[in-house]
């Protein structure tokens, strides 16, 4: 066999067939990057359904003059979403690490609406 078959699913990744690589090779990586492009394209789902979330809750908090950030409500969720890595096998610092990165887009969103609403109120 001189092509590759990339399998079920469309993903251009998965067709970025390179020359001198071994057919079998060539095979296993495209199932691979396969799913790799499926998780990314779940986990970009899942960030637009959280996105959606903490928009109703930055308008919940400028429309009752609450602080955009809670660290008490971060710090749980650091120490919750840490266990649950560790018994993934993911790292913990790399969960926390890309919590904290995706709250604080959310803190920066939050302080757009507050702007926003105190602008608004004149
Ligand atoms: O739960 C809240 O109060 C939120 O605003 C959401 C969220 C989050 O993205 O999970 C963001 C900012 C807060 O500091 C804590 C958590």
């Amino acid at each position: 066999m001189t092509t590759s078959d990339p399998g079920p699913g469309p993903s251009p990744a998965a067709s970025d067939d390179r020359p001198g690589i071994d057919d079998s090779v060539q095979a296993e990586l495209n199932r691979l990057r396969g799913s790799i492009d499926n998780i990314d394209a779940a986990v970009v789902h899942m960030l637009a359904e959280r996105f959606k979330c903490t928009q109703q809750v930055g308008i919940l908090k400028a429309e009752h003059q609450l602080p955009p950030a809670d660290p008490s409500r971060e710090a749980r969720q650091i120490t919750r979403l840490r266990e649950l890595a560790e018994n993934a096998r993911l790292d913990p610092a790399f969960a926390e690490k890309l919590l904290n990165f995706i709250i604080a887009e959310v803190i920066r969103h939050h302080e757009t609406i507050a702007d926003g609403a105190r602008a608004e109120e004149g």
